[in-house]
Formats: structure tokens, sequence, C-alpha cells
């Protein structure tokens, strides 16, 4: 039996906090399909407000959040989204634009930082004269944070260049804003400005927020006219869903506030394991909540003999390849939990370890713990 589990493996993992299950046990609701449930509309609303946008709509994840913006915006057969060649939408979500949606994916590269080369994303559009043998391109998508590189932030200034471009060739412009929370405390710029090009944007509450389930999409009354019906289609219309709105209304209440923490502690651990021989981790790409390890090549230990030493030590962290793993923090990992993972690491490379969590470590900004 494992004494101490610290689950590094997303920032999905957290359990609904006290507050949170006060709320659901006490949540008004009604039917959302014949009415509106009344805490699951006042959810959206608060979301829409954040994001300055006209409206909005809880969904059951964000993956249900991105399909159906990409769908309502991609409205003709033929459609086609250019979207990030390491994009969630693009790689994590069973390509359900097209196999669902039929709608076609334009790839173009990620840069390191998230981004997309906006002379790319114009090459990538398709000509209109050549109607006869192209997709119709429909829809940008970025993503912000971008999760595959590391939680990297993208600013408003690069979303607003990108959402002119769309606006030149008569595009949508949709942010997969997971962890847009964390984008915003990261840069110390508000939702609102980091989105104000977007047509539509999906926001997670069940990630660094701490929700149990759910996102929300916002955008113009009738693009969330459009998605409710498609949410419909997709059975995904909720009867008396206001008691995880509930809690979800919570997590947007009580958790924006602790993100820096999350990020302060990621860039804590990145720095304490960049010091551990056999580890390498770019520290500068860490802005946010996310962290890629690599384990060096000629390392004393295998990726799967540090992921099982790390297990028993009840270190969760999320593989990524053959030698290179994900860890997230969230707000429900503590500062202590940071200096138990950083000995269950060292102990794993050097042997040495103190249950109690202490190591001997000095960080770049000469922090050390003993
Ligand atoms: C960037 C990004 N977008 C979308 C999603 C999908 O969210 P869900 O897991 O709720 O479907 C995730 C999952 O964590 C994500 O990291
Ligand atoms: C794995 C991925 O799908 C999930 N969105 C996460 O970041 O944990």
């Amino acid at each position: 039996m494992v004494a101490r589990t610290v689950d590094l493996r997303s920032d999905t993992v957290t359990k609904p906090t006290e507050t949170m299950r006060a709320a659901m046990a006490t949540a008004e609701v009604d039917d959302d399909i014949l009415g509106a449930d009344p805490t699951a509309f006042r959810l959206e609303s608060e979301v829409a407000k954040i994001t300055g946008k006209e409206a909005g709509l809880f969904v059951s994840s964000g993956t249900m959040g991105n399909l159906i913006s990409v769908l309502v915006h991609c409205d003709i057969r033929g459609s086609e989204v250019i979207l990030g060649d390491n994009s969630h939408i693009h790689i994590y979500e069973n390509g359900g634009i097209s196999t669902i949606g039929g709608v076609h994916p334009r790839p173009v590269k990620n840069n390191e930082d998230g981004t997309m080369d906006i002379d790319s994303i114009e090459v990538a559009i398709r000509d209109p004269r050549g109607e006869l043998v192209f997709p119709t391109t429909k829809l940008i998508c970025l993503e912000n944070s971008h999760a595959n590189s590391g939680g990297r932030c993208l600013s408003a200034e690069y979303t607003e260049r990108v959402g002119e471009l769309a606006k030149k060739h008569g595009l949508k412009l949709h942010i997969d804003g997971a962890r847009i929370f964390n984008a915003s405390v990261a840069l110390g710029v508000p939702v609102q400005r980091l989105v104000q090009a977007a047509d539509s944007v999906s926001v997670c509450l069940s990630k660094g927020l701490g929700a149990p389930v759910g996102s929300v999409i916002v955008g113009s009354k009738s693009f969330i006219t459009k998605a409710r019906r498609l949410r419909k289609t997709l059975g995904g219309g909720m009867r008396q869903v206001g008691f995880i709105c509930a809690a979800a209304f919570v997590a947007l209440k009580e958790n924006v506030e602790k993100l820096d923490g999350d990020h302060k502690k990621a860039k804590e651990l990145a720095e304490g394991l960049n010091q551990i021989k056999g580890l390498k981790v770019d520290i500068a790409a860490v802005e946010t909540n996310i962290i890629y390890v690599d384990i060096v090549e000629g390392s004393k230990i295998t990726a799967e003999k540090l992921y099982k030493n790390l297990e028993e030590h009840g270190v969760l962290v999320m593989p990524k390849g053959l030698s290179r793993m994900r860890i997230v923090l969230h707000h429900q990992i503590s500062s202590s939990d940071v200096h138990y993972t950083l000995s269950c690491f060292q102990q794993a490379f050097s042997g040495m370890h103190q249950e109690n969590g202490s190591y001997s470590i000095s960080t770049s900004r000469g922090v050390s713990y003993s």
C-alpha cells in the first residue's frame, strides 16, 4: 500500500473540493432541454462575461466543446479547418471533426511555442478559384495555452494577427482555451483580451480550475443557438445539469487565484529535476503548469524502470514517448509534494531517498532543500 500519492499525470485528476460538493448538493436545477437549468445558465453567463462574448453553452468535455465549435463554423460539405499539427484537436480527439463532422483538417506546423507561422497559415488557406478541386477553408483553430508545447502561452498580439488574417479571408477563428485561464495568469493579460479576436472559445473548467466535469463554449448568440442544437444532435443535451455546473461555478470563483501557485510550483519542480544528472528540462518552456522532462541518453535508469520506481513511491507522471514524460501541476499538489517528488526522482537516479521528503539539491535561485 503506497503511503502517499502525488498525481502529476494531468490537471484533470483533481477531486471536487468540499465547497464544490456542498454547492452540488444544494444546486437549483431544472430541465435544461425543455427550458434552462438556472445554475447552468448562471455558469454560462459568467463565462461569457469573463470572455467578453455574447453567450455560452455548457458541454460535458473540452473535446465536445471543440467538436461542436468546429462543426458550427464548418457548416458546408467539403469544409476545411486549419489547425496545428501538434494541437489537441488534431491529435487527441479521435479525428472527431472528420469522422463525425466530415470536416477536412489542414494541419500547419506548430512552432515550439505553440504558434503557427502566420505566413504558413495564409499559404494553407485554399484559393476560392480552385473550388472545383479544393476543400473550402472555413476556420482557423488556435490552442492557448498549448498543451503539447508544454503549456506555452499565445500572446494577445499573435492571436489578433491570426484574427485579422481570418477576417481578411472571410474565415472564422476558434480558440481551444482548455487552459486559457493559465495563459491569462501567466501572461498577466485578462482572458477577454486573449480571446478578443476569436469567434468561439472552448473553456475547460475541468482542467486547472479543478471542476469535476465540463467546459463552456462561448461566442455570439447565433453561434450558441447553433451549438445548442448540435449538442443535442450529439446526445449532449442534459436535464438537471445544474448540480455539476454548481461545482464548475465554484471552480471558476475559487481556483483562478491558485493558478499562479501552480505555475510557481511547476517552475520549482522543473528546476529541481533539471539538476538531476540523467534528466533534462527546458526551463524557459515552463510558462504555466506543464513540464516536459527528457531522460537523457545513457542515463543510469530506463524510462520504464523510472516510472515503476516512481509509482512504487506514489508519484504518477504521464509517459510521452520512449524517453519523455509530462508532469502537470494543479491546486491539489502542495509544495511538500513537490519536494517529495524531487526526492523520489533523486532516489531513482542515485539511490538516495528520505521518506520525509527532504533531499539535497540547490536550484538556480540558490534555493536548497535538505
Ligand atoms: C488543450 C486541450 N484541449 C482539449 C482537451 C479536451 O478536454 P477533455 O479531456 O475534457 O475532452 C484537453 C484535455 O485535457 C486539452 O489538454
Ligand atoms: C491527455 C489529454 O487528452 C488531456 N487533455 C490532458 O491534458 O491530460
